[in-house]
């Protein structure tokens, strides 16, 4: 997308290393940062300079490529896949797109592997590009038919950030947002702040402004309320992984928002690509792995000071216990529809099936 009318990607090759945008200093400073090894990518995804499913997988098939350079043996690959993967548990593009890389690289010669690794690291930014285009023509439609239908703004919920910043480019909750905003569809967005990274507050905030979609940033707490007073006509979230039955594992609070929305029959829908799909789960709330998180996300916040500097307080009781789970898992029955790249679907193993034959079981 663009920043200041120049077009970004959320990653890059540049030279011998990558560059990233560091969305741990968004929406105060828009800030570039390169990796050049293993441990930089594998510290960027921990520590959240990079963050959302589709990029997370992308930076680690990058990392991969990095660590050819250093140790191209089998025990490298082996080595460097056990690193990047033990980053974050619970988005699945992470152990999808090493798996993917791993297995072109197995089949390379070793003086080949760092140049394969880092074509096949391209290949899934591009593929995920397209992926995310693709998921935004298809919400798009959903959102238009809702502004038809009201003869009026369409007022999306979302949660967290699963903009452009998610993934390389235009995201995925928010990409049907982008194509129905650019055509000409009436969009109004409410952002969940989504505590405690803010991810909502500080990043989707950030994107809605740069593209200029009217938007309003609420408390977490605040979005049963208004679906409860019809201001919301729908909701569109993200995924980190997403099993064959429409499970959706999602950010914090995610859950509570898709609870609010069906029992105020509001429309929720997840968006995501075929590399968050975790075809070998059925039951995601007792198999999906999530991520526990440093209390320190909870007890304290950064942020911009009056004179424009960056500070960070604490807002916990000192020596309270806390609890920092990254994650929730939203039943498919809680799910109106999937919102894909081939096209949307019913939150079921028919419907997930149904686009993605190449994967129905045998029965
Ligand atoms: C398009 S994936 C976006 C997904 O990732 C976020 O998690 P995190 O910021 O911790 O990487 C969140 O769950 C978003 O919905």
């Amino acid at each position: 997308m663009k920043i200041d009318g120049q077009p970004y990607r959320t990653i890059f090759p540049d030279g011998d290393a990558v560059t990233v945008i560091d969305q741990t200093r968004l929406p105060f400073a828009f800030e570039l940062k390169r990796l050049a090894s293993l441990d930089d990518a594998a510290v960027a995804i921990r520590t959240m300079v990079v963050r959302g499913a589709p990029l997370i997988g992308v930076t680690a098939a990058y990392g991969l490529a990095l660590a050819m350079r250093a140790d191209a043996s089998e025990a490298g690959i082996e080595r460097a896949c056990a690193t990047l993967a033990a980053t974050r548990p619970t988005a699945i593009n992470l152990r999808w797109a090493l798996d993917r890389a791993a297995a072109v690289l197995h089949r390379a010669p070793e003086a080949e592997r760092e140049k394969t690794a880092f074509a096949e690291a391209a290949r899934i930014a591009d593929e995920d590009v397209e992926s995310c285009r693709s998921i935004g023509e298809h919400g798009a439609k959903i959102l238009a038919e809702i502004a038809a239908k009201k003869s009026g703004t369409v007022n999306v919920l979302t949660h967290c950030n699963a903009g452009w910043l998610a993934t390389v480019d235009w995201g995925t909750a928010l990409a049907p947002i982008y194509v129905a905003h650019d055509a000409g569809v009436p969009v109004h967005v409410y952002v969940d702040e989504t505590r405690p990274r803010n991810q909502g507050a500080a990043l989707t905030a950030f994107e809605l402004n740069a593209h200029g979609v009217p938007h309003t940033v609420i408390a977490d707490n605040a979005g049963g309320h208004l679906m409860q007073h019809r201001a919301v006509d729908v909701c569109i979230v993200g995924s980190d992984r997403t099993t064959a039955s429409g499970d959706v594992c999602n950010k914090i609070g995610t859950y509570l928002k898709a609870l609010a929305a069906f029992d105020n029959r509001v429309p929720f829908y997840a968006a995501l690509p075929f590399s968050t799909i975790d075809w070998t789960l059925d039951d995601g709330v007792r198999d999906i792995p999530i991520e526990e998180r440093d209390a320190r996300e909870v007890t304290h916040l950064t942020g911009r000071t009056e004179d424009g500097g960056f500070a960070t307080v604490q807002v916990v009781s000192p020596g309270s216990p806390v609890a920092n789970p990254a994650f929730d898992v939203t039943p498919a029955r809680l799910v109106t529809g999937i919102i894909t790249e081939r096209g949307v679907c019913a939150a079921s193993h028919e419907g997930l099936a149904g686009l993605y034959p190449e994967r129905r079981r045998a029965a």
